[in-house]
């Protein structure tokens, strides 16, 4: 279980708070979609969980754990239960699908081995079982950069299985893709999250994509939680409510 608890962050020299006293738990098994405008809040609060973004104040709780509070090398731990999807990805463009993919193992490997792109047996089937678990197989030795951006989005999905996570964060994870490929890619990750019953937290512009995948829906405006319920709660009104 994943609690929020008065959660604030204000960046510096801001006039306003991007997350203002936010208060949410969400359970394992929960595929959320993050809905609000533009400058809502979404990313801040994904990133916040992660805790690349420090916040100003307020608890996060994961499993009995305070992560607001934990010193670096604990929070590494946990951070480690926690896997991002980014809107761009974040691959290396000269190396290949699979070395890529190996990267989700580096936080539990030696520092050495990473440098000298030492895996053993067993890391390497890892490494092709989330290639296959996405479709990729057959392309692990291509160069990402050479890739469509749905491709990179699965190569972004293999990586973060490889770190065998409970919880799996995406900010914009689609928004640089086609409608169609946007679809295949949440059907991925729709895929996973069941198999693993992970607790999913995924921000997204498209409304219907959001509606038709996810378990609970989210929306913040202005930094504030405005809504929080089931999908087919997001009538007219409430859209109008989120996007004006
Ligand atoms: N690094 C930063 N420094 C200062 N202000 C920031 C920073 N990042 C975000 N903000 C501000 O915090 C607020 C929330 O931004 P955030 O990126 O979380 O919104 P968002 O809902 O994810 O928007 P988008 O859909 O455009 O990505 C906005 O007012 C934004 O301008």
């Amino acid at each position: 279980m994943l609690t929020i608890k008065d959660l604030i962050v204000r960046y510096p020299k801001a006039k306003e708070n991007a997350l203002n006293k936010v208060n949410v738990t969400m359970n394992k098994g929960e595929f959320i979609c993050v809905l609000g405008k533009s400058g809502a809040g979404k990313s801040t609060f994904i990133r916040t969980i992660n805790r690349l973004q420090v916040p100003s104040s307020g608890k996060i709780i994961w499993d009995d754990l305070d992560l607001t509070s934990l010193s670096e090398t604990k929070m590494r731990k946990v951070r480690s239960d926690m896997v991002m999807i980014f809107q761009h990805f974040n691959l290396i463009p000269r190396m290949t699908v699979f070395q890529n993919t190996l990267t989700g193992s580096f936080g539990q490997r030696p520092p050495y081995k990473n440098m000298l792109g030492i895996f053993s047996e067993e890391e390497r089937t890892r490494g092709i079982e989330a290639l296959k678990e996405v479709g990729l197989e057959n392309h692990m030795d291509k160069r990402v950069e050479l890739l469509s951006g749905g491709q990179k989005q699965r190569v972004g999905i293999a990586r973060a299985l490889l770190q065998d996570p409970q919880i799996l964060l995406g900010d914009e994870p689609v928004a640089s893709l086609d409608p169609t490929t946007s679809r295949t890619i949440f059907e991925i990750l729709k895929r996973i999250h069941e198999e693993r019953q992970l607790l999913s937290i995924v921000n997204i512009h498209d409304v219907h994509l959001a509606k038709e995948f996810a378990t609970r829906i989210i929306a913040f405006r202005e930094g504030e939680l405005m809504f929080d319920g089931k999908p087919d709660e997001v009538n007219d009104k409430i859209f109008a409510e989120i996007y004006q």
